[in-house]
């Protein structure tokens, strides 16, 4: 026994000093939309969320031009920022995130998640209007979009394309979500304004090369 008293504990700081990842397998929850599309839905994933939105509010190159990212003009108020492949992330566990997604969905997506595209949604006055992330391969194939977000919970409404019931998923502190099967062609999805006061949320979306 006396040796274990010199094995190091972690003590609280270190732990908060730390963010993590809670297991994928057996967790995330499938939800089978109609046409071919699905979300997958695991809240909480990240553990020490807010460590990496610290990171993720001081160290992004946030901007607030707008990029041509769908297939019509829609309306971003947000910022942005877009890590091509090869660009070092801003948190190694999001590095570890996109591994992890990569492993865990390889049978069903057959390539890898490459890109991370970032949104800073700074008050309920940011938001993005309904849209399929349609640019691409996404157009014309079934693909998925990987979400991980940070920070204040806003609602995600998923909606069919040409109407119908939404769903409502509230991503903040750790949570993921990812849109598969046929979701960016036959579903639009959005982040509606919110007058309520809230703090900023960040989203990174991973994809696989050629899609946006
Ligand atoms: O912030 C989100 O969770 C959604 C972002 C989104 O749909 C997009 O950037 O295409
Ligand atoms: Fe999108």
């Amino acid at each position: 026994m006396l040796g274990m008293e010199v094995v190091h504990q972690p003590s609280m700081l270190d732990l908060a000093a730390e963010a993590s990842l809670g297991p994928l397998a057996g967790r995330v929850r499938r939800h089978p939309l109609s046409r071919g599309a699905w979300v997958d839905h695991l809240p909480g994933w990240v553990h020490g969320s807010d460590i990496v939105l610290d990171a993720l509010l001081h160290d992004v190159d946030w901007r607030a031009e707008r990029r041509e990212m769908y297939e019509r003009e829609v309306d971003v108020p947000r910022l942005l920022s877009w890590y091509d492949a090869g660009d070092p992330l801003p948190h190694p566990v999001l590095e570890e995130a996109r591994q992890r997604l990569t492993a865990h969905y390889a049978a069903e997506l057959g390539e890898p998640f490459v890109t991370a595209g970032m949104c800073l949604y700074r008050t309920g006055r940011d938001s993005v209007a309904w849209h399929g992330d349609t640019n691409g391969r996404a157009a014309r194939v079934d693909t998925m979009v990987a979400i991980v977000s940070f920070g204040e919970p806003r609602p995600l409404l998923l909606r069919p394309k040409g109407g119908g019931q939404s769903l409502r998923f509230p991503l903040g502190h750790g949570d993921l979500i990812v849109m598969g099967g046929s979701c960016q062609r036959t579903w639009e999805h959005a982040i509606p304004k919110t007058a309520r006061p809230v703090g900023p949320r960040v989203s990174v979306q991973f994809r696989p090369a050629g899609v946006s």
